[in-house]
């Protein structure tokens, strides 16, 4: 498997993929894109600890509030505007959004769905997973290949810095339009609002 949200937001990708095969079946992982923003910043603060805050590189303007469209952790986001760039090459129907925040509170329903998208039976359940209280997260029972257990590793699941709360409502502001148009392309609401 090969996996970067980069994929998701490349101009070029949907035509490149396309002329692979128009029969590609695509996953995206979703979350709330203001948590998503953090934990982008977050990690690219774990390989450059010197970079500015996270508000600072927020805004273009700070006293009139203009939002850095153009940072990269906030240009994922949008991801309305992604998807329209993807629509014109392959139908909704070959594309499955997952929650990440379902992915979390509820990885075996979330993997169903995924198993019913790849027309896979339901192999993997809630008897694969447990809740790790060390780690915070859902971890596998056992690994493949292993009887141990298995949770991923330290870079998955780090710590976010504390956000300005008004930066972060401003992020909200920002993004609602966009997660709207989201829903409605997609018939699903993710509950970020
Ligand atoms: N089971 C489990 N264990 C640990 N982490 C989990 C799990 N399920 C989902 N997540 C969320 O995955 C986030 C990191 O994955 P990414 O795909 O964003 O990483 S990467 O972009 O490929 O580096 C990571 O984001 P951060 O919390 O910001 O680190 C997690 O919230």
């Amino acid at each position: 498997m090969e996996k970067t949200p980069s994929y998701f937001v490349t101009r070029e990708a949907p035509a490149r993929i396309s002329a692979m095969s128009r029969d590609t079946k695509l996953i995206v992982v979703v979350r709330d894109p203001v948590t998503r923003a953090i934990s982008d910043y977050t990690q690219t603060l774990s390989k450059k600890p010197d970079i500015p805050s996270f508000e600072s590189l927020t805004f273009k303007n700070r006293t009139t509030g203009l939002i850095d469209t153009s940072w990269s952790a906030i240009q994922i986001g949008i991801y309305a505007k992604h998807l329209d760039n993807w629509l014109q090459y392959f139908p909704m129907d070959q594309i499955l959004f997952v929650s990440g925040e379902r992915l979390i509170s509820d990885p075996a329903g979330e993997l169903g769905r995924v198993q019913d998208f790849l027309g896979l039976k339901r192999i993997i359940t809630d008897k694969h997973f447990y809740f790790n209280q060390t780690k915070g997260f859902p971890c596998l029972k056992k690994a493949e290949g292993s009887s141990k257990p298995h949770c991923l590793g330290k870079t998955k699941g780090r710590t976010h810095p504390n956000i300005n709360p008004e930066v972060v409502q401003r992020l909200r502001d920002f993004y609602r339009p966009f997660n709207m148009k989201f829903y409605q392309m997609t018939g699903h609401n993710f509950g970020w609002d």
